[in-house]
C-alpha cells in the first residue's frame, strides 16, 4: 500500500484520518485478519499480509480502509509453500 496524502490536505483532517487508520488496522490485527505490516523504508507505504476468506472479503477490507482514497494498492496472493516448515507442522 502506497499512500499519497495531498500536501494542502487540512492538518486536523489529516491527524483524524491518520488516527481512524490506525484503529482500522489494529482492530482487524487482533482479529487475526491483519497478519503483518511492515513499514517500507523510506517511503510513506507498507507491506501487508492479510488473512481472508476470498477476494470479496479482501476488497471489503481494502475499500474501508480511511486512507483507501488516498493508496495505490497491489495484491498478491499468496499460497502456503510446501516446503515451509510450518506446512509440516500443519500436517500439509
Ligand atoms: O502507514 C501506512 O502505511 C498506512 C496505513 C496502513 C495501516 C495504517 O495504520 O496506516
Amino acid at each position: 500500500m502506497d499512500v499519497d496524502l495531498p500536501r494542502d490536505l487540512d492538518p486536523e483532517v489529516r491527524a483524524d484520518l491518520v488516527a481512524r487508520e490506525k484503529a482500522y488496522c489494529q482492530g482487524l490485527q487482533k482479529a487475526g485478519t491483519w497478519v503483518h505490516i511492515w513499514r517500507c523504508v523510506g517511503q510513506y507505504a507498507n507491506l501487508s499480509v492479510f488473512d481472508v476468506e476470498d477476494n470479496e472479503e479482501l476488497h471489503r477490507v481494502l475499500w474501508n480502509l480511511p486512507l483507501f482514497p488516498y493508496m495505490t494498492i497491489d495484491v498478491t496472493p499468496l499460497a502456503r509453500h510446501p516446503s515451509d516448515l510450518a506446512a509440516d507442522d500443519a500436517g500439509a
